[in-house]
This record gives C-alpha cells, sequence and structure tokens, in this order.
C-alpha cells in the first residue's frame, strides 16, 4: 500500500513506536524486511535508551543493527538512524564525539553488505547540528528530524546544510 502510494522510504523501530506500541528489534526487523520486499527503503531507527555509558551504547546500538539487518536481503539499500531515545525531544543534540563513536562502530556495515547503507542521526537536530556531528568525519550522511522538520524554515535551511557541504 505505501508503494503504491510513492513512498520510497519508510520508517521503522521508532522509539515511540517502540515505547507506545512495545515494538522491538524482532518487530522492526520484520518489517524492515517487508519494506525492502516492497521496494522501498527501510530507515531503521536504533539507539539506546538512556544517557550512559558510551562503550555500552555502542555495543548496544551495533547488536540492534545487526539483528535487525540480519533480517533484510544484503543487497537492499537501507538507511540506519541512530536515534538515542534520550536526546529525541531533548534541548540538545548528542554531542560530536558521542555520534561519531557511534557511527564509527557501525561504519563496518558499509563493507559487510552489498546494498548502500546510509547513517542519519535524530534528535535535538536543528540548523548546525548535522554540520557539527559530521566534523570531518565522513562516517554521517544525513540527519532525522521532527520538531525542526515542522517549521519550514528551519527545514530548509537543514536542507541546504546537507546539499551545499
Ligand atoms: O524523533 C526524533 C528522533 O527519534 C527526533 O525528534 P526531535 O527532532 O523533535 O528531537
Amino acid at each position: 500500500m505505501l508503494a503504491e502510494l510513492g513512498c520510497t522510504f519508510v520508517i521503522a523501530g521508532h522509539s515511540e513506536r517502540r515505547k507506545a506500541f512495545g515494538e522491538d528489534d524482532a518487530s522492526t526487523a520484520s518489517k524492515a524486511a517487508s519494506i525492502a520486499a516492497n521496494a522501498m527503503v527501510p530507515v531503521i531507527c536504533v539507539g539506546e535508551t538512556g544517557y550512559g555509558d558510551l562503550t555500552m551504547a555502542a555495543d548496544h546500538v551495533e547488536a540492534q543493527a545487526a539483528r535487525i539487518l540480519a533480517a533484510v536481503p544484503d543487497t537492499a539499500p537501507v538507511v540506519i538512524a541512530y536515534t538515542p531515545v534520550w536526546a529525541a525531544g531533548a534541548a540538545d543534540a548528542a554531542n560530536h564525539d558521542h555520534v561519531q563513536t557511534i557511527l564509527r562502530r557501525l561504519a563496518p556495515l558499509r563493507q559487510a553488505r552489498r546494498g548502500a547503507i546510509r547513517f542519519m542521526y535524530g534528535g535535538a537536530c536543528r540548523p548546525g547540528t548535522f554540520t557539527a556531528l559530521a566534523g570531518g568525519e565522513g562516517h554521517l550522511d544525513g540527519v532525522f528530524t521532527a520538531r525542526s522538520g515542522l517549521d519550514v524554515t528551519q527545514l530548509a535551511c537543514i536542507a541546504a546544510e546537507l546539499t551545499d557541504g
């Protein structure tokens, strides 16, 4: 149905779905597989729940991504949206070191899969967040924004930042 409506990207595993509807990595994997089977690109949300130890967060996110991607054909293009739950709706985004540490852990997936894989960050993104988080390291491909996306001026700034940078 979504494909018939012209959708190309579909979010799976967002923290609000996990919280409100009890979705987990198993149901997210099943949804991601179904999205890919219908020739759309799954935008797979992963992220630790609370702010804390960074190594534990990276372990958690790596395991989530592995569990979910195991269900998606190797050749299917995917987007992984690193969306730490504690940053969604917060005042400030995660910092550069935090995000890059997580993305460095996920980066080997680019070689491990034949299909294209892109990494996004989500959580309190505003104009400037992408530039601050990407910071010269090549792991971050884009941002996933909720509140700023509702403000057309901010959204335009973010889009320009991604396309001009
Ligand atoms: O939902 C989000 C990431 O999961 C982000 O929400 P905000 O951009 O409003 O913080």
